[in-house]
């Protein structure tokens, strides 16, 4: 089906999970086409003014007449006597997919060829003919397929040429270990060429109900907290503490999993050797020059408490380099691991009162290389703690019910908050690692790391926010100023 360049463009930016919106495009066209039953997966390729050129996964249809559920990302174009469609929104396409994770059938020939795997999670008497399938109307940067009410398909859309970090961590975790707190591995359909590297292209897992995630969760705990606070009253209830040091036990659980320290796998654990301190030093470095330059650019839109706080940053630059060398050039016999890489409140489903989590494809901004790396999961550790002050900070600065209370005031207990679901997190992480831990060497190493990859989280959301939402920028900056503050006050 000949779709023009044009065209193909206009469909693209329709959709939610085609990312390069804001980008300026040099080109956009249909590179490979696999068949697959009624439907042809395109591959189509986009080309930009700077940056590297992106694949994405667009599965198509011919139908005589639009599908039931349709969205105005289900029409490509008008055909004669029929419409292209995305293939996805047929019923067809989606029995299809379910069958071949079934059986295991793979489609094509050695050249190329798509392969499809299943996994432990996926039922026997959960036979095809029986299967209803849907579309789930997620928002996101892939598509989502229910299977039976029970199993959710991750069809991904920009294509990693190498299999996804999702696939393996997920496979992994459910095939070798006995943590439960992710949705089960059910299978995955990859594309297979010859000499070349796999590209996943879609993953099935169990399906969990999740009555909120817990950022939504963390709001109404906040919520609570801070209509107690006009009324000079700190006030948190105890089973706050229980869930945030049950998420504590959980994520030191889901690290245990993946340690795995017997057989020699791409899982083992890995030593800080110097190669890692140099892509821990050249990532920092990177990071703080992309989001100076970003903060220049922006800094006379900022408002006058976010231009101080960015003051307060760009002065400790040099500061900032000698911790961060001071760290790195030292002996740390710490250990790493493949972890999460993305790990925030909302990557976690409350489940049945405890916590499911999920997305493992790692940081949206990280190279498919770079998110396979191994860390010190206090990396992981790090990013949730940040994402309890972002928490607190968000309702801070937006909250109806704290809008009279004095500014002073407010970020005393607003901190104390914070702190105190730190510890309380951070408890329930060392109590389910267990110590001593061959994966960390000492306290002091344990605090170290945790303030680097502190700073480094902090760093990277500032620029997520200055490109996203420029309102928050004041929430990563707050957390770069404090880790600065700890850094001067063991300098004395
Ligand atoms: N196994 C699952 N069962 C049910 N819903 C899920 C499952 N995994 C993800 N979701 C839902 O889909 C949304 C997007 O999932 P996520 O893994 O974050 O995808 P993306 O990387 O495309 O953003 C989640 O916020 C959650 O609501
Ligand atoms: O889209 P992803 O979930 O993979 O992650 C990206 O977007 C997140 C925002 O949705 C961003 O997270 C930051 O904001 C969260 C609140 O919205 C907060 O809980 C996190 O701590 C904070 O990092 C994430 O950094 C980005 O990679």
């Amino acid at each position: 089906m000949p779709i023009s360049s044009d065209q193909l463009l206009d469909f693209l930016k329709k959709c939610r999970w085609f990312a390069g919106k804001a980008r300026q495009l040099t080109y956009c066209a249909v590179g490979q086409q696999l068949s697959f039953h009624t439907a042809t997966l395109w591959i189509v390729e986009v080309g930009y003014a700077e940056g590297d050129t992106e694949q994405y996964q667009l599965p198509v249809a011919t139908v005589p007449e639009m599908p039931g559920f349709s969205t105005e990302q289900t029409l490509i174009m008008e055909t004669d006597g029929g419409y292209l469609v995305d293939a996805i929104y047929t019923e067809s396409f989606r029995k299809a997919l379910y069958t071949h994770i079934y059986t295991e059938e793979g489609i094509g020939h050695d050249e190329s060829r798509l392969a499809f795997n299943r996994g432990k999670g996926l039922a026997a008497d959960d036979v095809p003919e029986h299967i209803v399938t849907r579309v789930l109307p997620v928002d996101s940067s892939n598509s989502a397929l229910v299977f039976g009410e029970k199993y959710f398909f991750k069809l991904y859309r920009k294509l990693f040429r190498e299999t996804n970090p999702e696939v393996e961590m997920v496979e992994f975790i459910t095939e070798n270990s006995s943590f439960t707190q992710i949705p089960a591995f059910c299978g995955s359909m990859t594309w297979k060429r010859l000499g070349q590297s796999d590209i996943t292209l879609g993953m099935m897992q169990r399906m969990v109900e999740a009555d909120k995630d817990n950022w939504v969760r963390t709001g109404d705990y906040l919520n609570d907290f801070l209509y107690a606070v006009p009324n000079r009253v700190f006030s948190i209830q105890e089973d706050v503490f229980e869930r945030v040091s049950l998420l504590g036990r959980r994520t030191g659980e889901m690290h245990r999993a993946l340690y795995s320290p017997r057989a020699q796998t791409s899982f083992s654990p890995e030593p800080f050797t110097d190669d890692y301190r140099e892509f821990l030093r050249h990532r920092l470095g990177h990071l703080l020059e992309t989001r100076y330059n970003l903060l220049i650019d922006k800094y006379l839109t900022l408002d006058e408490p976010t231009k101080a706080l960015a003051w307060k940053f760009m002065e400790a630059k040099e500061l900032i380099d000698e911790f961060s060398e001071e760290l790195l050039s030292q002996d740390l016999d710490s250990l790493r691991i493949r972890i999460h890489g993305d790990y925030h409140l909302g990557q976690v489903l409350n489940v049945h009162n405890d916590f499911i989590v999920i997305d493992f494809e790692g940081e949206p901004e990280a190279s498919i290389s770079d998110r396979k790396i191994k860390h010190s999961p206090l990396k992981d550790v790090a990013g949730m703690v940040r994402s309890y002050h972002y928490a607190v900070s968000s309702k801070v600065f937006n909250s109806v019910e704290t809008e009279h209370v004095e500014t002073n005031r407010l970020l005393k207990v607003t901190d104390r908050w914070y702190k105190l679901m730190k510890e309380t997190y951070l408890d329930g992480y060392m109590e389910a690692i267990g110590w001593p831990h061959p994966l960390f060497k000492d306290q002091n190493e344990i605090n170290s790391l945790m303030l680097y990859y502190l700073l480094e989280k902090a760093v990277y959301e500032l620029g997520y926010e200055l490109s996203y939402r420029p309102d928050w920028v004041k929430i990563p900056l707050k957390g770069i100023v404090d880790v600065i503050r700890e850094i001067e006050k063991m300098h004395g």
